[in-house]
């Protein structure tokens, strides 16, 4: 564990785990997606017995079997599983949950990657069965190349009901079997991992990035600068400059752009994300915070997802992608370090 007088609280270890917490069970991994598909090979990898459970209708039956995984319908894989990982999506798991409720004994434990259904209510898991959270920080496909590479992923670790007196070990060891424990491992509540994740996903990870990127690239377009110039300053310099304050901080990006970078940023950056914005960022964290998103986002999968669609179609479509994916064929490393999922299908999107 880590010196707790240099953190607010402890961060767990590979030292803290005991493998054998984990590696004398059989995990059910439901699904085999984003998430599903690293958490699956790397327990496998670091000697746990894997099923994966999965429709059999599913596209990733095969993929599994290819990657040398025993796969299962659901029921059947939570049957034999003493852990059931559920990292089918959100919006399906209550359905699923509610499909293997018989299969799953007292004494097992039912194990998220993101609190959603447990905190707004969406599952009630049977007595007797614990019930824990391992949330990698991070997209799936980074858990399982990180740990492919010999590095970790920082996760959160929570715990819902302690039925066995072990949830916690239990899910330490699990953290540890996909690499988590490497990086570091905070311990939190479905409530707050839960909260906080849908405010930092929807307020700056996936869309005020977004929004700034495109609302930054049409300021310069409808200006009259060239598509290409602004796909190369808003979006595709993204990146570098983010990797810098992944490696070192804010101030290892301040020190690496130019003074002139630095003036103007530190003067021009608090105009555009100004008191405004933060009273929006506000709205943002009530909304989940009163439940009203979580209404929101259940009510829209019960009508099919009309806006979701529309929107989802919209971005597809916004030029910047088109001019990216021009600019992105010279590139000719990309290719190869970008491992992208497949772009869904209509069906899967309206899932
Ligand atoms: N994406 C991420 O990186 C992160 C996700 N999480 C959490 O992890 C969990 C999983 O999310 P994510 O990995 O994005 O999920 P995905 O959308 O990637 O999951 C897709 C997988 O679920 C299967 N699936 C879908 N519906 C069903 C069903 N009804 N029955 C059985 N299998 C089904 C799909 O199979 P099929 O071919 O049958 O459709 C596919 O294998 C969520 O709780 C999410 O919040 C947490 C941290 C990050
Ligand atoms: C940032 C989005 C995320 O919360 C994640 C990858 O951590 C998710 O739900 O996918
Ligand atoms: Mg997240
Ligand atoms: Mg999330």
């Amino acid at each position: 564990m880590t010196d707790t007088d240099d953190f607010t609280q402890p961060i767990y270890r590979d030292d803290d785990a005991d493998e054998r917490d984990i590696t004398n069970k059989t995990v059910a991994v439901l699904g085999y997606g984003s998430q599903g598909h690293a958490h699956a090979q790397n327990l496998d990898d670091s000697g746990v017995d894997v099923v994966v459970g999965l429709r059999k209708s599913s596209a990733s039956w095969d993929a599994a079997e290819a990657d040398g995984l025993d796969v299962a319908t659901p029921v059947e894989a939570a049957e034999q599983a003493d852990v059931v990982s559920m990292l089918v999506p959100d919006t399906v798991q209550p359905s699923v949950y509610a499909d293997i409720e018989d299969a799953i004994q007292p004494g097992d434990t039912l194990q998220f990657a993101h609190g959603f259904n447990i905190h707004y209510g969406q599952i009630d898991p049977k007595p007797g069965v614990d019930v824990t959270m391992i949330a990698p920080k991070s997209p799936g496909h980074l858990v399982r190349r990180n740990y492919e590479a010999g590095e970790g992923t920082p996760a959160l670790l929570a715990v819902h009901r302690d039925e066995t007196g072990e949830a916690k070990s239990e899910a330490l060891a699990y953290a540890q079997a996909i690499g988590c424990a490497r990086a570091g491992v905070l311990e939190t509540t479905f409530q707050e991992e839960t909260e906080s994740d849908l405010f930092g996903e929807q307020a700056v990870l996936c869309g005020g990035v977004t929004s700034l990127i495109k609302a930054g690239y049409e300021t310069l377009v409808e200006n009259g600068y060239s598509p290409e110039m602004a796909y190369f300053e808003c979006m595709n310099e993204m990146k570098l400059i983010v990797d810098l304050m992944y490696e070192g901080g804010l101030g290892e990006m301040w020190d690496s752009v130019s003074d002139t970078a630095e003036y103007g940023g530190l003067v021009e950056g608090d105009e555009v994300v100004d008191e405004h914005v933060r009273e929006n960022m506000q709205e943002t964290l009530d909304r989940v915070q009163n439940g009203e998103f979580a209404t929101r986002w259940i009510a829209e999968n019960q009508a099919g997802r009309p806006s979701f669609n529309q929107r989802h179609h919209a971005e597809r479509n916004h030029e910047i992608e088109d001019v990216g994916e021009r600019l992105r064929g010279l590139f000719a490393w990309a290719e190869q370090e970008t491992e992208r999922e497949p772009e869904k299908t209509e069906a899967e999107v309206r899932q």
